[in-house]
């Protein structure tokens, strides 16, 4: 099986350092340090339950929203404090974009799916909005299969179709960084196939972040492979390195065990 290629020159876009996550009391997260390279694809791994959406959902302040949710730790982006109160998180979610295992299109037309959080954003001259929408279909490798009804309801889609819509949307916004979190697993395999060339594709224009169960994709996609496990109650980051490195020489028996399938 092919390994995913190992990015030049590691740039660090996202420094964490010791970065915590309770549910009121119940700890899900335990200092959790790591850097995360611009540019590349890097893979979140581990069973269920260890933390791998907390730790994603934290990274565009999703955790914001959550009632009870407390984070501690460190999160630089770009150099900057990604925890501080005062930053604009609108700004933030702009730069950083997500991408959810169901896709989920608004019940609007192909083309005002992605005008919508364009417009939101200052965006709305016809002209412009209607080249973002080409390009951007373009990108994801839906324009010959929609431009005949930009019109028509997304929700008419399939499952496939509707999750590269969503990538779609969220790249008109020229986002820095794309989280994803398991975004081929609710679709069928040849459209999970055709979603995964797709980010594939996305590698080095965006810095993509993809909590994904399926580990032969992992491997063939991601650059970077982090394995996280739940110890004593919480999630924590056992293993962090190059995806090949993570699969095939883990520092650590229990990646080596995970990754071999007999744990987890
Ligand atoms: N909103 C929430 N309120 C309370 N507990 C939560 C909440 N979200 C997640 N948890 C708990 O936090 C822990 C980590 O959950 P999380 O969804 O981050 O793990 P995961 O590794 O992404 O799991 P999966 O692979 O099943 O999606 C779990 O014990 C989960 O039950």
């Amino acid at each position: 099986m092919q390994t995913g290629p190992s990015c030049c020159v590691p740039k660090t876009l996202f420094s964490i350092n010791n970065l915590s996550l309770n549910y009121g009391s119940k700890p899900a997260l335990k200092n959790v340090t790591l850097d995360i390279y611009a540019g590349c694809i890097t893979a979140l791994i581990g069973p269920s339950g260890c933390g791998k959406t907390s730790f994603l959902s934290t990274l565009n302040r999703l955790t914001d929203m959550i009632p009870d949710c407390q984070v501690t730790g460190d999160i630089r982006f770009n150099d900057s404090d990604l925890r501080d109160p005062r930053l604009d998180v609108l700004n933030l979610r702009r730069d950083i974009g997500m991408i959810f295992q169901k896709p989920v299109p608004f019940p609007l037309s192909i083309r005002r799916n992605i005008e919508l959080p364009l417009r939101e954003h200052g965006t709305n001259k016809s002209g412009e909005l209607n080249a973002i929408v080409q390009q951007v279909l373009q990108d994801v490798g839906l324009w010959d299969e929609v431009k005949d009804r930009l019109d028509s309801s997304a929700l008419a889609l399939s499952g496939g179709q509707q999750q590269r819509l969503c990538i779609a949307r969220a790249l008109a916004l020229q986002p820095k960084v794309l989280l994803m979190d398991e975004p081929c697993s609710a679709l069928d395999p040849l459209s999970s196939a055709v979603v995964e060339d797709l980010i594939k594709r996305l590698q080095g224009r965006y810095t993509i972040i993809i909590v994904t169960h399926n580990l032969a994709q992992a491997k063939r996609i991601a650059n970077y492979a982090g394995f996280f496990w739940v110890s004593e109650r919480a999630g924590c980051l056992i293993e962090f390195g190059q995806c090949q490195q993570i699969f095939e020489s883990p520092a650590h028996e229990l990646t080596a065990a995970y990754v071999n399938g007999s744990r987890g």
